[in-house]
């Protein structure tokens, strides 16, 4: 999980946020960081110069790295202990010639390549000084003021392509559901059909194609695991899911959950995270769907949220509007529309009541979806009729089409895109999710593209690029 460095590995503490890596796990762990960026500090255990750096690289890791992390997503920070024996050859690698000695670079580019100081165009970096906390972050850029803005407005909900960063929180949400299912002994013999309906839609539909083969996964296993005979009260039953609680949580990849959210991060630590995240994975399965599947999709989400979403009052109020629904569903277009009305009524309520209560996000306010600056032609008429908006439904469903479908998976796409063209060879389709190595990545440079803190870090990179300096020795 993405707590591997966290109280494990050499140098590891409970406290710690860097992620303390070996030659074992190296290659493939930077392979599958979604961060565009990561620092790298090779250190030696018996170095006193190392010791005493620890707290200033681990307090510019706790910015970016672990659950509390101000920045998340940006930048993974990374240790390898030089002096242990395994480690040899991998430091060798990277020319490792004092301590503490710190890289930073794409991820992607550490996990397959060498380094030296002669190689003047090598996308990995030293950084030459970054002495305290206070001048590696420089190194960042991060006195900027201009980043420190933009970091910390809220983000632009006029803009379309927000949601690309969503693939994370989807991947985030789905992890995190069946996190909590497992955690909490959910699964029981008068649910467990709606948990394996649900994980059929997934299998078809979820965005993400790594979630896609890890529910599929999931589910061959399904009667080994919860057999049906079986009432999970009795002793065996909870054998069964000890034994299978973490390794079935890996629905979307090792690595999730990441313990972050991107595009469903709230200015608050309590507000959005999981209900933002599991409204757009419904969202995103509604317009993925045949139309021949829309009133079993249906079922299938209000089962599920009914069963599984473990919030007393979200759960019924929803289960109270899918029960209103008289007239089975015909087609896709009138399940994501039903969907989106019926957020909207949840949105609705919410807005008044955490007016009330003050416990909204100041940033995130409630608003009915999509606002006029995201999709001006839903909009028959700005002016509220009868108590209502006069939608254009069929610019609505364009618009959830279009958002929650082609551009919430752009990221993918053209990172598969790219790894064809980049690395001339055939790259199976299986690769562009399953193998949590390529994609992950290279979705987060696209994410990273769209995202506007990204702008400062990559000045920041092309100015290191011209002015680099003389190395120093740190000892
Ligand atoms: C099924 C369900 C029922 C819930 N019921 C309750 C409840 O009863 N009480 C309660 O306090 N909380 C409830 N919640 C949580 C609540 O709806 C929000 O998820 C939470 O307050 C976080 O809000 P948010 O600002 O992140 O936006 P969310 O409402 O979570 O929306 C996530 C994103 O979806 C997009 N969006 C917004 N509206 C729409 C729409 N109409 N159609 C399509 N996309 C849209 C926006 O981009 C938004 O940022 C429920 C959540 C779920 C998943």
């Amino acid at each position: 999980l993405r707590s591997l460095g966290v109280g494990e590995g050499a140098g590891g503490s409970e406290a710690d946020a860097a992620v303390d890596l070996n030659a074992t796990n190296f290659g493939a762990f930077l392979k599958a960081s979604p961060e565009p960026w990561a620092v790298v500090e090779f250190f030696a255990h018996w170095c006193p110069a190392c010791r005493n750096y620890k707290p200033h690289y681990e307090k510019v890791a706790k910015l970016f790295n672990g659950r509390d992390a101000a920045h998340p997503g940006i930048i993974l920070m990374a240790r390898v202990d030089c002096a242990s024996k395994v480690n040899i050859e991998l430091c060798n690698r990277f020319s490792v010639d004092h301590y503490p000695f710190l890289l930073w670079g794409p991820p992607t580019k550490f996990s397959s390549a060498k380094w030296d100081h002669k190689q003047e165009n090598s996308e990995i970096k030293l950084i030459d000084d970054g002495r305290t906390a206070e001048r590696l972050l420089n190194s960042f850029s991060l006195e900027d003021k201009r980043y420190e803005n933009e970091s910390m407005l809220p983000k632009n909900s006029s803009d379309p392509q927000q949601i690309v960063q969503a693939i994370y929180d989807v991947e985030e949400a789905t992890a995190h559901a069946l996190e909590i299912i497992l955690g909490h002994k959910m699964i029981k013999p008068e649910n467990r059909d709606s948990l394996i309906r649900f994980l059929q839609i997934l299998v078809a539909h979820h965005p993400s194609k790594r979630c896609r083969r890890g529910s599929a996964e999931l589910l061959i296993n399904f009667d080994d695991h919860w057999p049906s005979n079986l009432s999970l009260s009795s002793q065996e039953s909870y054998k069964l899911l000890e034994n299978v609680t973490e390794e079935n949580s890996w629905v979307c990849g090792k690595e999730v959950p990441r313990g972050y959210w991107m595009f469903c991060r709230g200015s608050k630590k309590e507000t959005r995270g999981f209900s933002c995240g599991l409204w757009v994975l419904m969202h995103s399965l509604s317009v993925q769907i045949g139309d021949g599947e829309s009133q079993s999709t249906f079922t299938s989400i209000c089962d599920f949220i009914h069963n599984f979403f473990i919030c007393e009052e979200c759960r019924k109020h929803f289960y109270e509007m899918c029960s209103s629904v008289s007239v089975p569903f015909k087609s896709a277009r009138e399940l994501s529309l039903w969907l989106w009305s019926t957020h909207n009524k949840v949105n609705e309520r919410l807005k008044k009541e955490e007016k009330d209560l003050g416990t909204g996000d100041p940033s995130f306010p409630k608003v009915l979806w999509p606002t006029n600056q995201l999709c001006p032609s839903c909009y028959r008429s700005s002016k509220i009729s009868d108590g209502a908006l006069d939608w254009n439904e069929d610019e609505v469903y364009q618009f959830l089409v279009n958002y929650y479908g082609s551009t919430l998976v752009s990221s993918y796409k053209e990172t598969y895109m790219e790894s064809l063209l980049h690395e001339k060879k055939t790259v199976s389709e299986d690769s562009l999710t399953s193998n949590t190595a390529s994609v992950p990545i290279g979705a987060a440079l696209g994410v990273a593209i769209a995202s506007c803190t990204f702008g400062a870090l990559a000045c920041f990179w092309r100015a290191q690029q011209k002015n680099r300096k003389q190395r120093k020795n740190w000892n």
